[in-house]
């Protein structure tokens, strides 16, 4: 795999993240806390990394739930996947949502997100009156059925 250098800023004193498996696609997020949040039944919240990124010019970060988060207690992302543009220099912050009907509490350090680095193409819009035709044309949202 290619070298891609992200370069990072870590103001929290959680470790930088990392790949925790060889083929890992996604490396961990911790939330930077002072003291624990506990989000109430679609209460939604936004919570800081402590960490600055600058990727480079054609990839992005995307921000995505853990799914043992997931199951366990209903904790996600509520605008999964997060988007990082390769531009941003702000802090890095996780939208998290509890969907569970119970309080759930997030402690200083928790895993709460993972975030993959991902190339994206820009494209340009050409406006035209009319586009081609194809076997599918304006068919979707369930249009060729089930099995
Ligand atoms: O979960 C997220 C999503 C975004 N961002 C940061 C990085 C991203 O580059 C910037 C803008 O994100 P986005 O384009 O999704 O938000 P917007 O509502 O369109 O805001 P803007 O008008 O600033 O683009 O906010 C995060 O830290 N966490
Ligand atoms: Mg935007």
């Amino acid at each position: 795999m290619a070298d891609i250098i992200v370069k990072i800023i870590n103001k929290s004193d959680n470790e930088l993240p990392a790949y925790a498996t060889a083929q890992a696609a996604g490396m961990d997020l911790r939330a930077h806390l002072e003291t624990a949040i506990t989000l109430q039944p679609l209460e939604r919240t936004l919570v800081p990394t402590g960490l600055f990124m600058e990727l480079p010019a054609g990839y992005e970060a995307q921000l995505r739930p853990r799914s043992g988060l997931a199951i366990k207690q209903g904790l996600t992302l509520l605008n999964t996947p997060g988007t990082i543009d390769a531009d941003y220099r702000g802090e890095i912050k996780i939208i998290m949502i509890n969907l569970s009907n119970e309080p759930q509490t997030i402690q200083p350090g928790d895993r709460i997100a993972q975030m993959i680095i991902a190339p994206f193409v820009q494209a340009k819009m050409e406006a035209v009156e009319m586009l081609t035709t194809t076997e599918r044309g304006s068919g979707g949202f369930g249009h060729t059925g089930k099995s």
